[in-house]
């Protein structure tokens, strides 16, 4: 089974959760690992400011880890990141992991944390990070137990700083549909507060549209 064809199995608990059932995964079960230790090696790069002898070092130890992953590489379809659905992020580090706590096709509601890697300046998530889970979080419910959707426009507003390294809320909810057209839209909490919000359109993609 295909990393792609194993995405598209479905938990009776809901699209947030994939049916793994008897096969072996993907990747392995230690595939989210290598992706969790990405994520905090791209943190962990961001923050520091080490001598350059370390630096040299560093460089060498990423290039052999390159080096050996590339003769593994292939075809997008057979690409286990971003198919993976039971895994954090779906095994991809391209936006902060977002963690689903509550679902089901009209609405869901999680936790997330930018990291260092995702910092703009000042202690404030860069502002192209958050359309990044917005587009992530209101794609995949947008397309929750419906035909593949493409985002249209996103709209989001700012509202007041995201901060780093603090765990936030997002609450999104499929508010309607109109022939191919769904409406979504999404709130980021920190605390009580409203840091960013958003809507989108994604529109269902009609039979071999890329
Ligand atoms: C398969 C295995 C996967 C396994 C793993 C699954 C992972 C699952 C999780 C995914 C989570 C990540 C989700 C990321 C989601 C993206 O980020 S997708 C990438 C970014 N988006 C794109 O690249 C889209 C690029 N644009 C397009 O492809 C096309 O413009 C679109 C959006 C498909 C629309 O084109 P079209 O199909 O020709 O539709 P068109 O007839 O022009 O418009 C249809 C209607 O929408 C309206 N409309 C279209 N665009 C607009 C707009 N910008 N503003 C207002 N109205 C608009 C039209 O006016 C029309 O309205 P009506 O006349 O019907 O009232």
């Amino acid at each position: 089974m295909t990393a792609r064809e194993w995405a598209g199995r479905v938990h009776p608990a809901g699209p947030w959760e994939p049916d793994p059932g008897p096969m072996p995964v993907p990747g392995g079960a230690g595939f989210g690992d290598m992706i969790d230790a990405l994520r905090e090696l791209q943190d962990t790069i961001t923050g520091a400011a080490p001598p350059p002898h370390l630096v040299e070092q560093a460089t060498r130890a990423l290039r052999e880890v390159s080096a050996a992953l590339k003769p593994h590489t292939v075809p997008e379809r057979e690409q286990i990141t971003g198919h993976r659905m039971d895994l954090r992020g779906r095994g991809q580090t391209m936006a902060p992991a977002f963690v689903p706590d509550e679902w089901d096709d009209s609405r869901v509601s999680g936790r997330v944390t930018f990291g260092r890697h995702y910092l703009g300046g000042n202690g404030a998530v860069h502002g192209g990070a958050v359309p990044l889970l917005f587009d992530e979080v209101l794609g995949r419910l947008a397309n929750s137990g419906r035909r593949v959707s493409r985002t249209a426009y996103l709209h989001v507003n700012f509202r007041r700083i995201t901060p780093v390294g603090v765990e936030l809320r997002l609450d999104a909810k499929f508010e309607r549909e109109e022939g191919r057209k769904r409406f979504l839209t999404a709130a980021l909490y920190d605390g009580g507060h409203v840091t960013a919000d958003a809507e989108g359109l994604f529109v269902a993609l009609r039979p071999g549209q890329p």
